[in-house]
């Protein structure tokens, strides 16, 4: 299980996060749903180790270490696509911290990024550099890499921004078959519905964790009022 207890994250004066609660389970696929500003992604980067706890804490009780049981997809506008890379390197970067720095890649290291490609369907770009994808080949990249990680815990920011519908539910059924394989998967997405008919559990936040649960104990029109009625953008702006 990972996950936060009470755990709240300041930046400045503001929280992003206030006393927040939660946890993730093998075999679950969770999604993270609220408006912009409500603190999604600083509860992804608090659970991978990037942002520190201003109180609270992160559990992790699955043995083994969050840094190598944990694998995070950032939000794509957050990474460097000028990288003079190729979409073979960057899924292998998913096999770096696995295979070491004191020995080359093996076989079996290459055989899952392969499947990794194969599986997101971008086997065929493996050889162009990163800078000439489209965004939603990006995105598969990204999820390329994810896998080839062979991660126990799988906590994804946005991972279908600019992904067509179609292959949209071609990537929910992979992360679906993902939790179904015993592995945690947690995603931030702004898709309700999407979320609804692939999510086993709905986090629904505004800096604050609103609601907890199945997406029939989840979506209310109570919790979803509370949500998104204010979004935390127009609190700043009512306080400033
Ligand atoms: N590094 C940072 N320094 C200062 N403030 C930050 C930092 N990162 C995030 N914030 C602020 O913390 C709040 C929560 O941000 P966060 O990125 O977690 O929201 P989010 O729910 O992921 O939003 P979005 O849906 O827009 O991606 C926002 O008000 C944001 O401006």
């Amino acid at each position: 299980m990972l996950g936060v207890e009470n755990l709240t994250v300041r930046y400045g004066a503001q929280p992003a996060l206030e006393d927040a609660s939660v946890r993730f389970v093998p075999g679950t696929f969770s999604a993270i749903i609220g408006p912009n500003g409500a603190g999604k992604s600083t509860l992804l980067k608090t659970l991978v180790g990037l942002t520190t706890p201003t109180t609270g804490e992160v559990v992790f009780t699955d043995g083994g270490s969050v840094q190598d049981d944990v694998a995070y997809v950032p939000q794509q506008q957050t990474l460097d696509w000028a990288f003079p890379v190729t979409v073979w390197d960057v899924a292998m970067m998913g096999r770096t911290g696995r295979v070491g720095w004191l020995r080359w890649p093996g076989r079996a290291d290459r055989e899952q990024v392969a499947e990794a490609l194969r599986q997101t369907g971008v086997y065929d770009l493996r050889g162009r550099h990163i800078g000439a994808l489209s965004g939603g080949q990006r995105q598969r990249v990204l999820l390329a890499r994810m896998l080839a990680r062979d991660a126990r815990v799988l906590l994804l920011d946005e991972p279908l921004t600019g992904v067509d519908a179609g292959t949209q539910e071609q990537l929910m059924a992979l992360l679906r078959a993902q939790a179904g394989e015993g592995r945690a998967v947690v995603m931030v997405t702004h898709d309700l519905e999407q979320a609804r008919r692939w999510c086993d559990h709905l986090v629904l936040v505004n800096r604050r964790i609103i609601a907890d649960g199945t997406p029939e104990e989840v979506y209310t029109p109570r919790n979803i009022e509370a949500t998104f009625s204010s979004s935390h953008l127009g609190h700043t702006h009512a306080e400033a």
